[in-house]
């Protein structure tokens, strides 16, 4: 007898990106326990121009950036016509979907595609980035995001994905994902 679930997404793994965006890994972090799970292609999304090292600068670019619109050129291009489902993550950057992820979004064709954004953050939560990834893809089947907490660079703490961090936050994922019906 063979059961199907009705929840199941279609996909398999070869149609499957998952595209992160990261300075202090732990957004990446996420990015390989969705890996693990789903299997798919990682991509690291990285800048034309790199960001500042220095915390106090890149918040100051970053501000701007908000500000102004203003979408900084990547040097990451991929070719997004053999996926069909895409996991986009990525930090919460001045409560907001980070730059870099908007200029993704928007010089590339997400239509008819399954968006599904993961977040880290510093305990201020997601802010209005899941929206904009809505709006970014209003032509793609969105399905429920997750995030969690990751660093707080404000306060020095950087990478935080080990331990019973790393424990707690692989089990949500798998939870997560297998409530998606992957
Ligand atoms: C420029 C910048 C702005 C940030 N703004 C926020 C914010 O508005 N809210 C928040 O909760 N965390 C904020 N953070 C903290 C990051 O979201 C958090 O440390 C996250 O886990 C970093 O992910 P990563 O390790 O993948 O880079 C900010 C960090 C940076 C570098």
């Amino acid at each position: 007898q063979t059961e199907i679930d009705a929840n199941a997404v279609e996909t398999t793994p070869d149609k499957i990106l998952i595209v992160y965006l990261t300075r202090t890994k732990n957004t990446k972090a996420v990015a390989k326990m969705i890996e693990a799970k789903v299997g798919g292609t990682l991509v690291s999304l990285e800048l034309e121009t790199p960001y500042p090292e220095d915390y106090e600068a890149i918040v100051a670019q970053v501000a701007v950036e908000n500000e102004t619109g203003t979408l900084p050129p990547l040097k990451t291009k991929v070719d997004l016509s053999r996926y069909e489902t895409i996991f986009v993550g990525f930090p919460t950057w001045g409560m907001q979907l980070p730059p870099p992820m908007k200029t993704f979004l928007n010089e590339n064709d997400l239509s008819g595609k399954t968006v599904i954004p993961f977040n880290t953050n510093a305990g201020y939560g997601i802010g209005s980035s899941f929206e904009t990834v809505a709006e970014l893809c209003s032509e793609s089947t969105i399905l429920e995001g997750y995030s969690t907490r990751g660093g707080i660079e404000r306060n020095g703490v950087l990478f935080v994905m080990e331990g019973e961090k790393e424990v707690e936050v692989k089990k949500e994922v798998h939870d997560w994902l297998t409530n998606l019906g992957f």
